[in-house]
């Protein structure tokens, strides 16, 4: 059975949730007025949102760096279409960081050729698809995996939140000269976190001393996050959003490669020749195993 319509809700041939999504959200999208120093973290859902949100809620406010503030990371960094704490964006004060999954087209318009700043993080789809399996079968907005055949068929069909994976991607790599974008890896952030905090904090152009660089990465590992109650989304997922069991969480693994647990060889191969052929002229790095350089 085709459960497309329960779950999700589509807008211009895009799939957002639809238990969450703002609708209101539609009909101001292309008037949403955008700021020069707003800030947008950019991805295909599972790809290292949170992180992100982390990550530069601590390069931007010291506040939250040296933990003299205490806020949630949902609301450093709250998603423009999914706004569950109703966030007043207006009047919130700059710079104001925002998220979303959305793609180039459906993005405020205000957001091309202007000074406002994009973080676009990508991750290997082979770990996004598997992130998202397990995810579909904890939150209870999502329609469950079913078996891994099916769900890798829905994935690759785009019938799951943020439609076809390889669409966004494209998108946003192509229309890339159009935004003031910094397109970053999962993968990267996972092998060098120090590396890439100073690459974020320059392409924002923030100063920051090795003390503060030091504060950052040691706030935004997978272990800190998991175990901190303000990063790891414990309470959204299990008192805003609702859980189908109580063994799931946000913060499940974050490594690399850890779509050879649940993809057949089999399965394995037919993804890579789709994404051979589909990605053949995108010249973006993709990583697949902890060990690949
Ligand atoms: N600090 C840190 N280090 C490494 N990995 C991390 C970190 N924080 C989040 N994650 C992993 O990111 C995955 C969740 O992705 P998103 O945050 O994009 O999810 S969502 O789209 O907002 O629902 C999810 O991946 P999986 O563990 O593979 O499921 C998280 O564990």
């Amino acid at each position: 059975m085709d459960n497309t319509d329960t779950y999700l809700l589509n807008f211009k041939g895009y799939h957002f949730e639809r238990s969450m999504v703002d609708v209101n959200l539609f009909e101001n999208l292309d008037d949403f007025e955008i700021r020069d120093d707003d800030v947008f973290i950019i991805t295909y859902p599972k790809s290292g949102t949170i992180w992100t949100q982390q990550i530069l809620s601590l390069i931007y406010f010291e506040d939250h760096r040296y933990r003299t503030k205490h806020v949630d990371t949902i609301d450093r960094a709250p998603f423009l279409e999914y706004n569950l704490r109703n966030v007043d964006f207006l009047s919130r004060p700059s710079p104001r960081i925002f998220t979303t999954h959305m793609p180039y087209y459906l993005v405020p318009k205000g957001l091309k050729k202007t000074k406002a700043k994009i973080i676009y993080i990508y991750r290997n789809p082979k770990d996004v698809l598997t992130s998202f399996y397990h995810f579909s079968n904890f939150i209870v907005t999502l329609e469950s995996s079913g078996d891994t055949e099916s769900f890798m068929t829905r994935f690759l069909d785009g019938k799951v939140v943020g439609s076809v994976w390889f669409d966004h991607i494209r998108g946003w790599y192509e229309h890339r000269h159009d935004f003031n974008i910094l397109f970053m890896m999962y993968e990267e952030m996972k092998k060098d976190l120090r590396s890439s905090v100073c690459k974020i904090s320059s392409f924002f152009e923030k100063e920051l001393s090795e003390e503060d660089i030091d504060a950052i990465v040691k706030q935004a590992t997978f272990k800190n996050m998991k175990s901190d109650p303000q990063a790891n989304y414990n309470h959204v997922v299990k008192n805003e959003v609702g859980t189908k069991n109580s063994d799931g969480c946000f913060l499940r693994k974050g490594t690399i490669g850890d779509w050879k647990h649940l993809l057949t060889v089999d399965q394995s191969e037919r993804f890579d020749k789709i994404f051979q052929r589909k990605m053949k002229d995108i010249p973006l790095k993709f990583i697949w195993d902890i060990n690949e350089e």
